[in-house]
């Protein structure tokens, strides 16, 4: 069996529960062939000659992990600058956001090219190497041109925008005629995929194979969409492990009177806080039987705090939750309660199976593996109610939450209310049809669907030297 080698920019220790559902995932399989990890250690130099740039290697279990640091200069560029100034407000459609600064692309192509550098001499000729996300787009070309030949897939985790607004970036060709250095390019949804499709067909003139084939730049590239899943037995192992049950009873215990409402994001505007807090007021404001009633507690775990879009939201979160606060509580019931702090993964089953509904409600996002860890936490006996986006894309696989449209706040409201007093009989239906996705599409099946692909997508032309950017 070919070795998997993973790269991301973040990678976690596969053997520690709290590194999330990806890095579940992909430790298994990476266990399961002897693979490596490689990425950022997290690390950032301040002072040159801080680090001897070396790869730092470590054994992690049956899994190796290789990391590089980052020089200050190199992160604030690549990471804060090109990754999440432009690629992630432009992919998320909120091109008001993205700051077009023409510094931060040399940046990201200098990491990329640093990625690419001490990543070759660690392959083997059989590798299979699986990309994953937006901060690397441009990696496989840059192995491309030192002369790797291996088979390589990207994976891209957040939402690919229609062609007009991915052609608001300078250099938007530049970096799809990147992703054709790969063999295998997958995306969250259909809806991505299509967007890609559209794309290539317009804007690079590739010729359409068929069965997601393209054919541009003297390359052939195969495309499609493999949304990601969870890995529902561990979850649902974490719901009831001591800590899963003890956070449960705790919650139980301190709202008995209460019904919850719950929402867990990182602090980041394609998530919609502001607009899922003023729908909870109107919800406060229309339905005086919720008062004393409903308690929303909101996660809002911190998140790339050096972009500047990213403090605004803060401010804009805490006046809200301040006012509603301010306006509808009484000495002994507060609405919402929010939290600005990260909350270890093994404490949220407790917190999803003791809350009635789940709002999850962005604007824009690739997946959303909240929205899935919900439906795994429930008690299929008495199951809270998933309120979800139909913009993220989540919705596309789970038909049967409330879908709404999170700019629309009288329409949330009343789906949030809707959702508190939905029946036993309805939520037992709902969730019986959301666990069975959730279930059939899992990490495994995401995991194992892109690579048997990947293990048959193969471009005629590996390794050409055209793609030297
Ligand atoms: O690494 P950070 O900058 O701290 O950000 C955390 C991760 O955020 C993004 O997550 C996306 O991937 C999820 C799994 O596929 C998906 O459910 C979600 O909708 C996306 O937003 C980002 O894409 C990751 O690379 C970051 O590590
Ligand atoms: O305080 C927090 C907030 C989030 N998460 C986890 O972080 C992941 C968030 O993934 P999602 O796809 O919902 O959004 P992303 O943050 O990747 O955009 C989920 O596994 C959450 O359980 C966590 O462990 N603690």
């Amino acid at each position: 069996m070919a070795r998997l080698v993973v790269v991301s920019n973040r990678i976690a220790d596969p053997r520690k529960t709290a590194a999330g559902g990806l890095a579940v995932a992909l430790a298994e399989v990476l266990n399961n062939t002897g693979g490596m990890w490689f990425g950022w250690s997290g690390k950032i130099l301040e002072q040159p000659g801080e680090s001897d740039g070396d790869v730092k290697l470590q054994q992690a279990g049956a899994v190796k992990l290789a990391t590089i640091d980052l020089t200050r200069e190199d992160h604030d560029a690549y990471y804060l600058g090109y990754s999440n100034g432009v690629l992630w407000p432009v992919f998320h459609y909120r091109l008001d956001l993205a700051d077009f600064d023409a510094g931060y692309i040399a940046g990201y192509r200098r990491v990329n090219q640093l990625f690419a550098r001490k990543l070759a001499p660690l392959l083997k000729d059989d590798d299979i190497i699986w990309v994953q996300d937006y901060h690397l787009i441009p990696l496989a070309a840059e192995l491309r041109a030192l002369g790797c030949n291996q088979r390589i897939g990207f994976f891209l985790h957040i939402p690919l925008p229609p062609p007009l607004i991915l052609a608001a970036i300078p250099g938007h060709d530049w970096l799809i005629r990147a992703l054709f250095a790969y063999d295998l390019a997958g995306f969250q949804s259909k809806a991505d995929h299509s967007h890609f499709s559209e794309y290539v067909r317009s804007e690079a003139h590739a010729q359409d194979l068929g069965e997601g084939r393209w054919r541009a730049f003297n390359r052939t590239l195969q495309a499609g969409a493999y949304p990601i899943g969870i890995d529902v037995e561990e979850f649902v192992g974490l719901t009831e492990a001591p800590e899963g049950r003890e956070m449960y009873e705790r919650m139980k215990r301190e709202y008995s009177r209460r019904k919850l409402l719950v929402g867990v994001d990182r602090l980041d505007y394609s998530k919609g806080l502001p607009h899922r807090m003023r729908a909870f007021r109107e919800l406060l404001a229309r339905n005086p039987e919720t008062h004393n009633s409903a308690t929303l507690i909101q996660i809002a775990s911190p998140s790339r705090e050096d972009v500047s879009a990213y403090s605004d939201i803060l401010h804009e979160l805490e006046s809200l939750c301040g006012s509603i606060n301010g306006n509808f509580g009484e000495l002994d019931w507060m609405p919402v309660r929010y939290m600005h702090r990260t909350v270890a993964r093994a404490r949220l089953p407790g917190l999803y199976r003791a809350s009635r509904v789940a709002l999850v409600t962005p604007l824009r996002d690739g997946m959303n593996l909240v929205a899935k860890e919900f439906i795994a936490a429930q008690d299929p006996e008495n199951p809270g109610v998933l309120v979800l986006s139909r913009f993220a894309g989540a919705a596309e696989q789970l038909r049967e939450a409330l879908l709404v449209n999170p700019y629309d706040t009288e329409g949330t409201a009343s789906a949030i209310h809707l959702a508190l007093q939905m029946p036993l009989e309805e939520r037992k239906t709902r969730h019986q049809a959301l666990m069975k996705t959730i279930q059939k599409y899992d990490v495994h099946w995401w995991c194992a669907s892109f690579l048997d692909t990947l293990a048959q997508a193969r471009s005629e032309e590996s390794g050409t030297p055209w793609l030297r950017l």
